[in-house]
């Protein structure tokens, strides 16, 4: 463990109230920021988040507020853990507050619309001078909350930083490693959450070990083969944060992008699925998205096609994957076995 030192993490949903702890369980001094005033006491006087983990006891270390500029006064990094549509807003804020050498890490896996920037895009832009970094993995923050042990990545500009976040996060039971390929690190994150959705579908429909094999391989190449194509290491896929957290995201019905799949399924409509739905599911945002820049590149995606089309084309599940099953695979397999 690395010297006592201060973090801020912004956003007191699922994860960033994880990797908060596990900060502070680490013997650092973190601030937690978020804005429900309700819960910022509970966590302060019962050291606990109970509507989003409940039973998870947080460390004496971790302190919650409400006031952005007290989150983050006299600390070295700032993680950033709000859902994508709202970090320009929240780290706009911070322009004024930071000192320019102060580390922001992006915990966010989405994108933003209009012009396909990755938070770390959103990073350079609104705080130019201060050093970033994103990092990702498999990281259901259930399971991390429940003691599980689970490995992360880190991915900035320097390896400075890189070692710094792993002696802040890394313990016995969560993992970090490095990275110095931020831009596919980034992107497995948030494309990994639209084939989420996809293996919900299958799921609820009831697909075989065989066909979710399929399935996950073709996720893999298609998700790889974008990345690839906009500069991405295509061995960053082959690793944590890339088939890690496709395999993880696309297995587990405590995944939110797969559980709107499950549903999507079953049949409920898009809109009643969302309304209920009291967490982030990034993976529908991220869709249309990708489709629009895939389609714009000229990038062949089948499975992304395919889901726009039941999600806004109204085309029926099963004809669909049907359909993706069984069209011109060349492509992806070219990818798997070069
Ligand atoms: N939950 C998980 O297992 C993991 C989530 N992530 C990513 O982290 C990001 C956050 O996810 P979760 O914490 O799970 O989401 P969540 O839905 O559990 O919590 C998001 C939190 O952000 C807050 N928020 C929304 N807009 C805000 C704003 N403008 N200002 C301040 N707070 C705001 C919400 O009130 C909520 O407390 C997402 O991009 C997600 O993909 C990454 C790894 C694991
Ligand atoms: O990113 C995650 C696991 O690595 C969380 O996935 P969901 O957002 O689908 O719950």
């Amino acid at each position: 463990m690395s010297d006592a030192c201060a973090a801020a993490v912004l956003g007191g949903g699922s994860f960033g109230t994880v990797i908060g702890n596990i900060i502070a369980g680490n013997g650092h001094r973190v601030s937690l920021w978020l804005r429900n005033p309700e819960r910022a006491g509970e966590i302060n006087h019962k050291h606990e988040n109970s509507e989003y983990l409940p039973g998870y006891t947080l460390d004496n270390n971790l302190a919650a507020t409400c006031i952005l500029a007290e989150a983050v006064a006299d600390v070295e990094i700032v993680f950033v853990a709000v859902p994508s549509k709202s970090f320009r807003d929240v780290v706009r804020d911070l322009a004024a507050l930071l000192p320019e050498q102060t580390i922001v890490i992006s915990l966010t896996k989405g994108i933003e619309p209009g012009g396909f920037r990755l938070m770390s895009d959103i990073l350079r832009e609104e705080l130019p001078r201060n050093p970033r970094g994103v990092l990702s993995g498999p990281n259901l923050a259930r399971e991390i909350a429940a003691g599980q042990v689970a490995g992360s990545v880190i991915a900035s500009e320097t390896a400075a930083i890189n070692t710094l976040i792993h002696d802040l996060l890394h313990s016995d039971s969560f993992l970090v490693y490095s990275s110095a390929d931020m831009f596919g690190v980034e992107l497995g994150g948030a494309l990994k959450n639209v084939y989420a959705i996809l293996a919900g579908i299958g799921a609820a429909l009831e697909f075989g070990e065989n066909t979710v094999g399929m399935l996950l391989t073709r996720s893999l190449a298609e998700m790889s083969r974008f990345a690839v194509h906009l500069g991405a290491n295509p061995m960053t896929f082959l690793g944590l944060s890339g088939v890690g957290d496709l395999f993880v995201t696309c297995s587990s019905p405590l995944s939110r992008n797969y559980q709107v799949g499950v549903a999507l399924g079953k049949g409920q409509p898009l809109d009643d699925i969302l309304g209920e739905m009291d967490q982030v599911a990034e993976g529908i945002n991220t869709l249309g998205l990708l489709k629009t820049e895939a389609d714009r590149r000229g990038i062949h995606m089948p499975l992304v096609n395919g889901l726009y089309a039941i999600l806004y084309e109204q085309r029926p599940v099963v004809d669909v994957f049907d359909d993706m099953m069984h069209t011109e695979e060349q492509q992806d397999v070219e990818f798997v076995t070069h």
